[in-house]
């Protein structure tokens, strides 16, 4: 079963159309990889997904309910989750405290009903705090838990942000560009992640990428966008046979 669905999206700013008439089908527990060259459309359409953008025109459907008009916030609590390919996270805070927050659209107790039910916040804040450990262990950063973001390494730093939107358990996780700017035994370590990701916790992945030897070994789909159209859709195999995508895309990259 398709968990996402995408029908006939476009995108305009002013006068630059980002998106143009664009459908395709996310299958449930894939990794799926949207590539193109550079401006293609591909962070606007992940926007799309997670509903930081309202796409001009089309639909957006998740687990068969259309979620077109549904906020960011709530498409969060839904099981829609957004690592960004600039670090958002709070660089002065811990590890832990980054991924709890990572999880506060989940909470139900604020403060001041935790103040009034004590017990209820307690029982949901050790909950909570399970499931953040769950993605520490996972992601294997206990060594730097209770260090604030800012003093780690870049791709410690990388890993931080995909753990805050794992945080959120969720059925789909969104990643733009999760290895940019990483070194190679770092890529290799971000690899492993994503290939567990969907092997151990089941989560179906988005994945934006520009090296193409990590998006044709991981993925199961890909699209590809140019100038916001789709001109390619299909397994790693047909997309590197396919004229269209090697002529716009692959044949200014090396494919590895
Ligand atoms: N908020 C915005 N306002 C105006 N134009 C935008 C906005 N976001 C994206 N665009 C335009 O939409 C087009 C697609 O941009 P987008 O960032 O989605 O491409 P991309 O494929 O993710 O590029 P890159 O690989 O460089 O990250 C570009 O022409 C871009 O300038």
């Amino acid at each position: 079963m398709a968990i996402l669905e995408c029908r006939n999206i476009s995108l305009q700013f002013g006068g630059v159309s980002a998106l143009s008439d664009v459908s395709y089908r996310i299958e449930e527990g894939e990794i799926f990889s949207l590539i193109g060259p550079n401006g293609a459309g591909k962070t606007s359409m992940l926007n799309c997904i997670s509903g930081l953008y309202k796409p001009t025109s089309g639909s957006i459907h998740f687990e068969g309910k259309e979620i077109t008009d549904v906020k960011a916030y709530k498409r969060a609590g839904l099981g829609i989750a957004r690592a960004f390919q600039n670090i958002e996270l709070f660089s002065h805070m811990t590890v832990l405290e980054n991924l709890m927050l990572g999880r506060h659209v989940l909470m139900n107790t604020g403060v001041l009903s935790g103040g009034l039910f004590w017990g209820k916040a307690q029982k949901e804040e050790i909950e909570h705090r399970k499931a953040v450990e769950d993605v520490i262990d996972f992601l294997e950063i206990e060594h730097v838990r209770n260090k604030p973001v800012g003093m780690l390494s870049y791709g410690l730093q990388k890993r931080v942000e995909v753990g805050r939107a794992l945080a959120l358990d969720p059925k789909i996780i969104l990643l733009d560009e999760p290895m940019a700017g990483m070194n190679s035994e770092e890529k290799e370590d971000m690899a492993r992640f994503i290939i567990d990701l969907h092997e151990e916790r089941g989560a179906t992945v988005v994945l934006i990428e520009h090296d193409m030897g990590v998006v044709m070994d991981l993925s199961d789909h890909i699209a590809v966008l140019d100038f916001g159209k789709l001109i390619g859709y299909g397994t790693p195999e047909e997309i590197q046979n396919n004229p269209k995508v090697i002529e716009a895309y692959l044949g200014e990259e090396q494919v590895g």
